[in-house]
């Protein structure tokens, strides 16, 4: 049983009314998961403020409260603490009430606006080969030593992340790879742990709802560079434009991949076709199962890791060869008659989408159509809606546009969003149809023989959801539906 006391090693504490030796069950940062003997921490979130939730939280047995103001009315049975930054104490504390996992793991973090999930899965699958026990934290799945827990968030919040990190380490697992968000990095739920590398794959527009300016986006991920230890390393990509900028003041070791340029972990593409990539990797040719130029990035970003945490060139090189790609990230299916190819992806991003339909160019091999289904998810970044409908357009011979999780917001607003500033080339290339399924099927029963079909933006997910309610769909399954009836 730990003490307040022992949790609240390293918070900063500005004010203490009360106790520190009581014994502790339980931390928490939502109130409505409060039992006898926990201690809330109040944070202050975008849609509420925690610090509102603190009587419900003592009415339940809370017997510590963390905030950052301190309450008029307080409690005689209470220890009230008052730090600077809850956000941060809610990490400190987590890792110490839940026997500071990352000391006990050798834990890398992947940030970066496209490729997390990929590189954090490639590292996980490679270092499994290489006979290591792991764990991984992503948006497809969370996986301790084998054991797949669901994942709801890329990065999770504080509590539930350093729970999940004990479990590993208790596990006895070697190294555990994690994605890292920009939302973790600017609400902190990454503090307190102890990183023992750092790798930034690239830097493009998304997310701009929730940080506002692009300035204020690169400010945040960088921040995840600027709070790394001297111990650990950082590997950043030398092709992105802010890829030098993300490591300027980081304490780590740097290290850098690159196509282009000289680079700690440099690569040159020989191949790149539906077989497969044949790169060539600090002077050694290797055949990849995975394909696309971005994913000779992701290859490069995993490389570069394996070999800092001290792996062998060649057994890396040859695990690697071997691998496949993550659920839903350029997924693809042939249709047995017409040969039709499927390819379901999570690009759900303007730059994601650029890359995916730029890699199918490269594959294609001359006079076959690229019909893009694609849509944009409600609740989320406006600004990307526009671009992504004109990319879209400008990169396929036909498009459907349709309808990715509308959340709260109504799908035909957001078709119309994705249609706003469309060029009158695109205009004449696309149609709308809001039903996700049936927008398949109509690009589907568009495609001549051999040509190419992308649905891209919700690459391994479930559900849709619409108006809250998330309905099983599956981007995927559709196709295989489809591509069976096509076939009878
Ligand atoms: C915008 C955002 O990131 N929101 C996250 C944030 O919620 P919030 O700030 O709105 O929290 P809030 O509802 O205002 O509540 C503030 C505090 O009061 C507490 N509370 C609230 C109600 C109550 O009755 N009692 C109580 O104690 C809450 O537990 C919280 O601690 O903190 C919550 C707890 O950590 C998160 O679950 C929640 O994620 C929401 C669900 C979400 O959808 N987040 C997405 C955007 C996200 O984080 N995405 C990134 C990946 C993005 C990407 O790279 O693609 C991710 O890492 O998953
Ligand atoms: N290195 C890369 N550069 C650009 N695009 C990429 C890269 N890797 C993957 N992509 C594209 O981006 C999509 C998302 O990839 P992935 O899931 O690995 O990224 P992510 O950073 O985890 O995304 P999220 O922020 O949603 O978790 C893929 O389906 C693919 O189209
Ligand atoms: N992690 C991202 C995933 C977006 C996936 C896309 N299918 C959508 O729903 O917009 C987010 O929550 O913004
Ligand atoms: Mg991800």
């Amino acid at each position: 049983m730990k003490k307040l006391s022992d949790i609240l090693y390293k918070v900063q504490t500005t004010a203490l009314a009360g106790i520190t030796d009581m014994d502790i069950t339980d931390v928490q940062i939502d109130s409505r998961k409060v039992q006898k003997g926990t201690c809330f921490i109040a944070v202050k979130g975008a849609a509420a403020d925690g610090h509102l939730f603190i009587s419900r939280a003592i009415e339940s047995g809370a017997v510590a409260i963390v905030c950052e103001v301190l309450p008029a009315e307080r409690n005689e049975d209470v220890t009230y603490v008052q730090t600077t930054s809850s956000a941060e104490a809610a990490g400190l504390i987590a890792h110490n009430f839940y026997d500071s996992p990352t000391n006990r793991i050798k834990l890398v973090g992947v940030t970066g606006t496209n490729g997390k999930t990929t590189i954090a899965t490639l590292l996980y699958r490679l270092f499994n080969a290489l006979g290591y026990k792991c764990g991984l934290v992503s948006t497809v799945e969370n996986i301790i030593a084998g054991t797949i827990i669901p994942s709801t968030h890329t990065t999770p919040d504080a509590i539930s992340l350093n729970s999940l990190l004990k479990q590993m380490a208790d596990e006895g697992c070697d190294f555990v790879f994690m994605e890292v968000s920009s939302h973790a990095i600017h609400q902190k739920r990454i503090a307190g742990l102890q990183f023992a590398g750092g790798i930034f794959s690239n830097i493009t527009h998304d997310h701009l709802d929730y940080h506002q300016t692009f300035d204020e986006y690169i400010r945040v991920k960088k921040a995840f560079f600027d709070g790394l230890p001297a111990q650990a390393f950082a590997i950043t990509n030398l092709d992105d434009k802010r890829g030098a900028v993300m490591l300027q003041n980081t304490a780590a070791k740097k290290l850098t991949y690159s196509l282009r340029t000289v680079a700690d972990f440099k690569g040159k593409i020989l191949e790149n076709s539906l077989t497969g990539l044949v790169m060539v990797i600090n002077e050694q040719e290797v055949h990849f199962r995975l394909i696309g130029e971005f994913n000779a990035y992701n290859l490069l970003a995993v490389f570069g890791a394996a070999i800092s945490l001290g792996e062998d060139k060649s057994q890396v090189l040859l695990a690697l060869s071997n691998l496949t790609g993550a659920e839903g990230r350029f997924d693809y299916i042939i249709s047995a008659k017409d040969k039709i190819i499927g390819i379901v992806d999570y690009a759900h991003t303007p730059d994601a989408l650029v890359n995916v339909l730029d890699t199918i160019k490269k594959l294609k091999k001359g006079y076959e159509n690229v019909i893009t289904v694609v849509g944009c998810g409600g609740d989320r970044d406006k600004t990307k809606r526009p671009v992504m409908g004109q990319v879209a357009c400008d990169n396929s011979d036909k498009v459907v546009f349709t309808s990715d999780n509308p959340r709260s917001e109504e799908p035909e607003a957001i078709l119309k969003d994705m249609e706003a500033t469309l060029s009158t080339a695109a205009r004449r290339k696309y149609i709308a149809i809001a039903d996700r399924k049936q927008a398949i099927k109509t690009a589907i029963s568009m495609a001549q023989p051999e040509d190419i079909v992308l649905i891209a933006g919700k690459g391994h997910e479930k559900y849709q959801d619409i108006k809250g309610v998330k309905h099983h769909f599956d981007d995927k399954e559709v196709l295989v539906e489809m591509f069976e009836l096509l076939d009878k």
